[in-house]
């Protein structure tokens, strides 16, 4: 079966610095991965290391350096002129739910402007239906949402209520970032698991972006790990996470750092030292920091291997 979505050596560069002192950074590096229908797909890595903007890139709201994004068979460049043909099928879920919705609004009104918006349904009556359909599919219903205003909702709720609208136009593909990071950590796994029920019962494809281990070992097929701009080991996620091969993934399964949620899909970019320093970095990136660390790692760019069926981008495994 052709895959949802395939990304081919996908780069993005951003100038960064003032007028005078301007310099270049590759957030994201030659990424290529695809992903099948219904299929849970993570990516994983610390702040800063290229996973929005890897979102971003596929949902159109930033434009690649260079590479393709394929989508159910047509290229990103195909989608921009059907745009809300991709919209509708291509939905993001973002971390903090309460954005995503207009305060003054309320949370019904806010479904139905969707419906309208897209074209769902033919009369208001339908509309409730479908409403209620894809809230009850995230345990939810309209009587939940009907005249209520988001803050009359707790966390676990909107976040609920933002997935459930975020189905409303029956989409193959949903990108989740950081869904759940600002969700009570009593409550993650269960919005989590909506993910896997809509891969289940919908066939839906996911990109769960996380900086979360735990979550994303309970819910993906396939891991994707990131390190500055690039993926440095990618496969079915009980072997990556289990027993990861590259020295980075073994560092971040000890401990990975909280993300900033105001620094998330911000406009205003910081860039720190050692961020810098490390994107700037010939070889492999994680060269500074590697315990394993062999001359040819500070002079040139690890290939990707296969090790064991999970790809990693380390030259300790080059024969
Ligand atoms: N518009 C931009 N201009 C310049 N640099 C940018 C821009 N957007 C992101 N960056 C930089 O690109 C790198 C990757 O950022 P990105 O937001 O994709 O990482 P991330 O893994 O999603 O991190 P976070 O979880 O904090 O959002 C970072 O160093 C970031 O500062």
């Amino acid at each position: 079966m052709e895959d949802t979505l395939i990304l081919k050596n996908l780069t993005k560069v951003y100038s960064i610095g003032s007028l005078l002192f301007r310099s270049k950074i590759t957030a994201v590096d030659d990424v290529s991965f695809s992903l099948k229908r219904a299929e849970i797909f993570t990516l994983a890595g610390e702040s800063g290391c290229g996973k929005s903007t890897t979102a971003k890139m596929i949902l159109g709201f930033e434009e690649p350096t260079s590479g393709d994004i394929i989508f159910e068979g047509n290229s990103i460049q195909w989608w921009k002129k059907r745009k809300k043909d991709f919209l509708r099928k291509v939905q993001a879920v973002f971390q903090n739910p309460f954005e995503s919705f207009n305060p003054l609004l309320t949370v019904d009104d806010i479904f139905f402007e969707t419906v309208m918006n897209y074209g769902l349904a033919n009369s208001r009556n339908e509309a409730e239906k479908l409403i209620d359909e894809k809230l009850q599919l995230v345990g939810l219903k309209f009587e939940d949402i009907n005249g209520r205003y988001q803050s009359e909702l707790s966390g676990g709720q909107l976040q609920r209520a933002s997935i459930a609208r975020s189905l409303l136009s029956n989409p193959s593909l949903l990108i989740a970032d950081e869904p759940v990071s600002m969700v009570d950590a009593s409550l993650r796994m269960s919005i989590v698991n909506l993910f896997a029920k809509l891969r289940d019962q919908l066939g839906v494809s996911v990109i769960y972006i996380t900086h979360d281990l735990a979550t994303a070992y309970y819910v993906s097929d396939r891991i994707a790990i990131m390190f500055r701009g690039n993926i440095v080991e990618t496969g079915p996620v009980d072997k990556v996470l289990i027993d990861p091969k590259h020295p980075y993934t073994q560092l971040l399964r000890e401990s990975i750092p909280d993300p900033d949620p105001e620094k998330k899909w911000s406009r205003e970019i910081t860039v720190s030292d050692t961020e810098y320093e490390e994107y700037l970095k010939e070889g492999c990136k994680f060269a500074g920091r590697c315990p394993y660390v062999k001359e040819i790692c500070r002079r040139e760019k690890p290939d990707d291997v296969l090790v064991d069926g999970v790809l990693v981008k380390c030259h300790i495994y080059k024969k």
